[in-house]
């Protein structure tokens, strides 16, 4: 009997390496395996004929970056400087933009031909100055290729508690100035039929988290502005990227503005733990390299919840609430 057993199993496993050899077998002899390799090959060809491309439309061409002076957006100058563009670099603190152009002039990790940046300081919530910028911008370079509005502030507090006045600086920097700061630059780039305009956004310009009703409202009016200009712009085969990160480890919580206009002046853990700008500054180059229309760069989970937003919209807003409720308590106690 016990070898009876032996012997059907053994003839079992002779079946089974049979079967292995045989589709081995079949695979070689057979043009899969070709197939595969072809496959394999033409991605690799693809993906080398797209990075091609975006080196060449990177180098040499004008990109303006407002917020260089700090976080995302001077790792986004460093990227954009070592890809061979022409940056015109903005900011409000004239001090911190030279110290950035000298940093990377002296810096030597490119091999293509590179630039010395251009600076221009400006406040984005000063509209005269938003358009004299321009103007100095197009007469020092005659036009812009790209348009990277990064520049931004954050806020935290609570509806009921924040002046209108809070509501209107973080609209004024966050939305305002970057429609003002495009619209300015918009008709050489129509007249050129040339020209991409990028907008960094948020996670919250998609979905609303409880206390940051200001910051939420500012990206939303952004990424719909931007969506707009997209579509219009078409007919003039320019651009419009629109880029929403999820956290970052830069000092946009300890800039942030409080409900009655003060300085927040802590880094959260949230941000604390937030990606590498130098990580999300090489993402936006591959975006606005591929000139991709609409990107997310975050985790699993908040990407999870813009779609929790749109398909269960109501256990969506359960949530946000119990997070609003839970963060109340912390405060309390
Ligand atoms: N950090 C994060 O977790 C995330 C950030 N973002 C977005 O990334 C962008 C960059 O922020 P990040 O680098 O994180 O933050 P930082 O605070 O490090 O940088 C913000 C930049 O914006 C500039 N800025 C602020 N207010 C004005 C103004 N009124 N006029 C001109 N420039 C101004 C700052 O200049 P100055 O030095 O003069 O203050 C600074 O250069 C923002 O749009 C932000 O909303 C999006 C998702 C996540
Ligand atoms: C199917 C299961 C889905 C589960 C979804 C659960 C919902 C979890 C909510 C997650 C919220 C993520 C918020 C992310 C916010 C963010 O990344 O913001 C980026 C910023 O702009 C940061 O600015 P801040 O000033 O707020 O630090």
């Amino acid at each position: 009997m016990f070898c009876q057993v032996l012997k059907e199993s053994q003839k079992c496993t002779r079946r089974k390496s049979l079967l292995k050899v045989r589709a081995m077998d079949f695979i070689t002899s057979t043009a899969i395996l070709p197939l595969l390799f072809g496959c394999v090959g033409i991605f690799s060809l693809f993906r080398l004929l797209q990075w091609m491309r975006m080196k060449t439309y990177l180098r040499n061409v004008v990109v303006v970056i407002t917020g260089a002076t700090s976080g995302l957006g001077k790792e986004c100058a460093k990227v954009f400087y070592s890809a061979g563009s022409k940056l015109v670099l903005c900011g409000r603190n004239a001090e911190a933009l030279e110290e950035l152009t000298r940093e990377l002039t002296t810096s030597r990790a490119t091999k293509v031909q590179t630039h010395k940046p251009y600076t221009v300081t400006f406040d984005l919530t000063d509209p005269g100055a938003i358009v004299a910028a321009a103007a100095e911008i197009l007469q020092c370079f005659g036009y812009v290729d790209i348009l990277i509005n990064n520049a931004g502030i954050s806020y935290r507090g609570t509806i009921k508690d924040t002046t209108v006045d809070v509501d209107k600086r973080v609209m004024e920097t966050n939305y305002f100035g970057p429609v003002a700061l495009t619209k300015a630059l918009l008709p050489s780039m129509i007249k050129r039929r040339r020209g991409h305009v990028v907008a960094i956004s948020s996670i919250q310009g998609k979905i609303s988290i409880p206390f940051r009703s200001a910051y939420a409202a500012s990206k939303h009016a952004t990424q719909a502005f931007f969506d707009c200009l997209r579509a219009e712009m078409e007919q003039y085969e320019i651009e419009v990227t629109v880029i929403s990160p999820g956290y970052i480890h830069t000092n946009l919580s300890l800039n942030a503005t409080t409900a009655d206009g003060s300085r927040y002046g802590a880094t959260d853990k949230t941000t604390a733990q937030g990606r590498n700008p130098a990580e999300v500054a090489q993402d936006v180059l591959a975006a606005v390299g591929r000139k991709e229309k609409d990107v997310i760069l975050a985790d699993l989970l908040p990407s999870l919840a813009i779609y929790l937003r749109t398909l269960a919209p109501g256990l969506f807003f359960s949530l946000m609430a119990s997070r609003a409720r839970k963060e109340r308590k912390s405060k309390n106690s």
